[in-house]
Order: C-alpha cells, then sequence, then structure tokens
C-alpha cells in the first residue's frame, strides 16, 4: 500500500529528528509556487492529490497566503488535515476549513512560558518607562535630558488579563512573583482551580479597574478591534496595555491617539495590525516598547512547536485525528 503523503508549507529548523520519522511513514512533498498565485495552480495541476496532511508555518502566508475561502476550495479533496504551527491561527478561515471537511490544529501550551515572558518583559519596561532612556544612552546622552519621568513598581498593581488561555495563566504566576493581583475576563469563568484565584470581572469591569491590561485572547471576528477609542476612555488614566496576542485585537490609531493624549500612559507590544508594518505614531513616540513579534522566539520554544506540531501530523496519519484541534473544531463531527 502506498504510504499517504505530507505536505510541508513552511520549513522544519529543529525538529529534525521527528520530521525525519514522519518520512517513515509518510511521503513528505513540497509545493513549487513561490506566490499564491502559483500555489493555487499548483494545486488545480494536481500535484497535491494525494496529500492526506498539510504542515504550515506563520511564514508559509508569504507563499500560500491566508488559507481563506478563496483558497480552501481549490485545496485537494484528500487533504483531510492541516497542522498549523502556532498558537494564534488567525491566518487559517477555520469555517471554510469546516465546509470542505478540513481538520485544524494548532500549538497551544508550548508557547505559553516564552510568550508570557515577552508579557512579563513589556510589563516591566512599559511600567519603568525604560525605551526613553535605553535610546538616549546608545545616542550618548545617558539616561537623557531632561532624565524621563520615574517609572512605576509592579508591586501592588491590579493587572487585568483579557483572554484567559494558557498564555494569561501562564502570565498570571510570573505576575504574582512581581508582587501583582490578576483579575481577568474570559468568554467563560474558570474553574478555581485554572484561575488560580485571579477574580473573574466583567469586560467593563476589566477596563475600568486594571492598572495594566494585558491582551491574551485569539484574532478573530468578534476580537478585532475588541480595545479602541470607546474601550480607551473606559480605562483609568494612566494604564499600562500589553498586547502579545494579535496586532489588531486593539485599533492602533485610537491607541496611538490615547498615548498622545496621555490617558494611556504607556504600552509594550509584541504584535503590530499590519506586520511588519509599524504605526508611525508608535515609532515617533519614544516612550513604548515595540519588539518585532518575538513571543515565541526562542531555540527551545521554537522546537517544542516544531515537536508538537509534528504530533499533530502523525496523530492525522496513525490515528486519523489531531491531539490538538482548534477550539471551534473540537465538538464538530466530521463526514469525511
Ligand atoms: O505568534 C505566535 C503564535 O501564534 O504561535
Amino acid at each position: 500500500m502506498s504510504k499517504p503523503q505530507v505536505l510541508l508549507l513552511g520549513e522544519i529548523e529543529h525538529a529534525h529528528k521527528e520530521w525525519a520519522a514522519i518520512s517513515e511513514i509518510a511521503d513528505v512533498i513540497e509545493p513549487k509556487a513561490r506566490s499564491r498565485a502559483e500555489f493555487i495552480e499548483e494545486c488545480k495541476s494536481g500535484a497535491f492529490d494525494k496529500v492526506l496532511v498539510a504542515y504550515r508555518t506563520f511564514q508559509s502566508v508569504a507563499i500560500t497566503g491566508m488559507i481563506d475561502e478563496e483558497l480552501v476550495p481549490h485545496l485537494p479533496k484528500s487533504l483531510k488535515f492541516i497542522a498549523h504551527n502556532g498558537a494564534g491561527y488567525d491566518q487559517i478561515d477555520v469555517h471554510a476549513c469546516t465546509a470542505h471537511d478540513i481538520r485544524v490544529s494548532n500549538v497551544p501550551t508550548a508557547v505559553d512560558d516564552a510568550t508570557a515572558d515577552v508579557n512579563m518583559f513589556l510589563i516591566l519596561g512599559a511600567l519603568r518607562g525604560f525605551n526613553t532612556s535605553m535610546m538616549a544612552l546608545r545616542n550618548g546622552h545617558w539616561k537623557g535630558s531632561p532624565p524621563p519621568p520615574l517609572g512605576h513598581d509592579p508591586q501592588g498593581k491590579v493587572l487585568g488579563i483579557l483572554g484567559m488561555g494558557g498564555i494569561g495563566r501562564n502570565l498570571m504566576k510570573k505576575a504574582a512573583a512581581f508582587g501583582m493581583t490578576t483579575q481577568y475576563h474570559n468568554r467563560s469563568k474558570l474553574s478555581d482551580e485554572l484561575s488560580g484565584g485571579a477574580k473573574y470581572v466583567s469586560f467593563d469591569e476589566l477596563l475600568k479597574t486594571s492598572d495594566v491590561l494585558s491582551l491574551n485572547l485569539p484574532l478573530n471576528k468578534n476580537t478585532h478591534h475588541i480595545i479602541s477609542t470607546k474601550e480607551f476612555e473606559k480605562m483609568k488614566k494612566g494604564v499600562v496595555i500589553v498586547n502579545t496576542a494579535r496586532g489588531a485585537v486593539m485599533d492602533e490609531d485610537a491607541l496611538v491617539k490615547a498615548l498622545d493624549s496621555g490617558h494611556v500612559l504607556s504600552c509594550g507590544l509584541d504584535v503590530f495590525e499590519e506586520e511588519p508594518k509599524v504605526h508611525p505614531g508608535l515609532i515617533a513616540n519614544p516612550h513604548v516598547m515595540l519588539v518585532p513579534h518575538m513571543g515565541t522566539w526562542t531555540v527551545e520554544t521554537q522546537t517544542k512547536m516544531e515537536v508538537w506540531c509534528i504530533g499533530n501530523v502523525r496523530s492525522a496519519i496513525e490515528a486519523g485525528k489531531l491531539t490538538s484541534p482548534v477550539a471551534e473544531q473540537k465538538d464538530i463531527i466530521f463526514q469525511g
């Protein structure tokens, strides 16, 4: 019997041993296409007609573009699984995939520590106002002239976490070590065991009473611009906002205005609405902490993510199911 085919969209950089083991149970193929148009043509040519599983990276979007309603109908009928190497899967229209009987998995858990570490780094940097003086030092002006205003301690501050998934819960533990108290808002209240004693509050309450607001929720139609002008107006004056989720959960234009007016004291961002473009109002603001999407950018975490994603590929081939299906598909019974 011939082996099933696996389509590699992107590259395996670390988990070479685990990937080599996939070659023992499947034939791995790669696209020749270098653009979305070429990829669609390659799909149409029948080149992928025996592919059962696709492994994809965040970066492979440069070739395929979004896995959206336009692209999904061109994917081969044989394709039943997409294993996405990343926690956030906003590049994939899950509903379009469900409609074509394609199961989708992401990589939770493996990303939690590294992303929450960046979260903490951004919280500390934004509270302390480190960026201005770090820039002054490099420009030969020591702390700057005049020196920057005094920063703020995390101790005793209320951290509001919007989206209490794995990263949010990991952040809560780290923030506790810095003396912060956590409250959260989530689609649903967590069990006491999961929430670790953090107070569940309404969205409005979270906005009104947090000293630091951390965005840890996925980007989808419901969360796009969930933080905009109206929400900034409800926040405490002097609030600090950090985002390691996806840029578009916050309206960047509105953020820049809230920073410029002084209502928002500072922010720490790892993600941007139109990456790799960064809003000029953020670039021009020396107080804000800006990191070019490096939440999971460590050898250890990238390796863990690849191993996890390859585990999904293996499970799809051997057991006919994914180990970590995306939330939207957990309760769906597939036909094909
Ligand atoms: O941004 C990183 C991820 O979604 O894994």
